[in-house]
């Protein structure tokens, strides 16, 4: 199909009725963006092969997030404040933005939409501030995906908020414990299971063994997780988000989540791009912007550096 058949962008109804948008790319890349919670729920590359996880269990259904994919944590990255867990961005409905102002680069990207989560006077109850929260989500031609969240303080009664933040992307992975994370080694983290308490990260490429639910802190902006048994690199990019959060609930947590099996944290492995050690604080007309960009590529492609060729061609804004 020529590029101008196409048909990139696809409105289509989801699980339960819930609506959805379907983007497509020439290639046979697609990506599919569930409403309710602006929630990415697939990521496929041109084999049709899915490469985010979504637990059979999920419910799609409100008031509980969607369990898989791309949630989004916000205001607040898990329980690190009085909100509700992750905040309420991911239990809300989206709507489509008609009219995203503009972005400072141009592009020729078609498959991406633009959604908008306004602050009703129901959730000002439980965190009073009034903002704007505006997600571009874009597959481009070679397959890769980004989020841009552009957050707006639209408070008039002058006063400031702050808030924290993650793409809480959970990648599909073959067997959890043939896996490795690259970019994060020698770095400080918070560990959640122990109090948060800070601990630097010792010797080589983080593997996985048992639960792990840590905060890495002022990353790298590149990180790799290498599915060695799919012979499969994701590398995550960021920009905005000085954190990366690792979880992965292993067996005896993953007992405890209703709607998540009890074998699936074999083939899960969330590596989040976030900001949450030091939380963002947006005066009133101020705008903050954070942005994720995935991609899948063969590992072959990938020995401690992204294939520069690759990086030529689908580096878009
Ligand atoms: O079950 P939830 O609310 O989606 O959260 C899942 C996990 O999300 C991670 O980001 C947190 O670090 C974990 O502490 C948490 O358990």
């Amino acid at each position: 199909m020529s590029r101008r058949e196409m048909n990139f962008v696809e409105h289509s109804t989801g699980v339960n009725g819930l609506e959805k948008v379907i983007l497509r790319e020439v290639r046979g890349f697609s990506a599919e963006v569930y409403l309710y919670g602006g929630q990415v729920t697939s990521w496929k590359n041109e084999l049709g092969e899915e490469l985010l996880f979504v637990s059979s269990k999920a419910n799609f259904m409100p008031p509980k997030a969607i369990r898989g994919g791309i949630p989004i944590s916000f205001p607040q990255f898990s329980n690190h404040g009085f909100l509700e867990q992750h905040g309420f961005a991911r239990n809300r409905l989206w709507v489509l933005d008609p009219n995203p102002p503009p972005f400072p680069t141009t592009s020729t990207n078609k498959a991406y939409i633009d959604l908008l989560l306004k602050h009703t006077e129901d959730d000002a109850k439980n965190w009073p501030h009034r903002c704007e929260f505006r997600l571009r989500i874009t597959l481009g031609p070679g397959g890769d995906l980004m989020l841009t969240s552009r957050i707006r303080n639209t408070n008039t009664d002058g006063k400031s908020f702050t808030f924290t933040f993650a793409y809480h992307t959970y990648f599909a992975v073959t067997d959890i414990s043939e896996v490795r994370v690259e970019g994060l080694e020698t770095l400080d983290y918070l560990d959640n299971l122990k109090n948060r308490e800070r601990f630097t990260e010792q010797g080589d490429a983080i593997t996985f063994e048992s639960e792990v639910d840590k905060v890495y802190l002022s990353t790298p902006t590149k990180i790799a997780i290498i599915d060695h048994e799919r012979k499969r690199t994701f590398v995550v990019r960021k920009d905005g988000l000085p954190d990366a959060v690792v979880w992965n609930p292993w067996d005896k947590k993953a007992k405890t989540l209703s709607d998540f099996g009890d074998d699936e944290y074999k083939h899960m492995l969330c590596v989040e791009a976030a900001c949450v050690e030091k939380p963002i604080t947006l005066k009133p007309g101020e705008e903050w912007k954070g942005r994720q960009e995935i991609s899948a590529v063969p590992s072959s492609y990938f020995s401690g550096q992204l294939d520069p060729r690759r990086v030529l061609l689908y580096s878009n804004p």
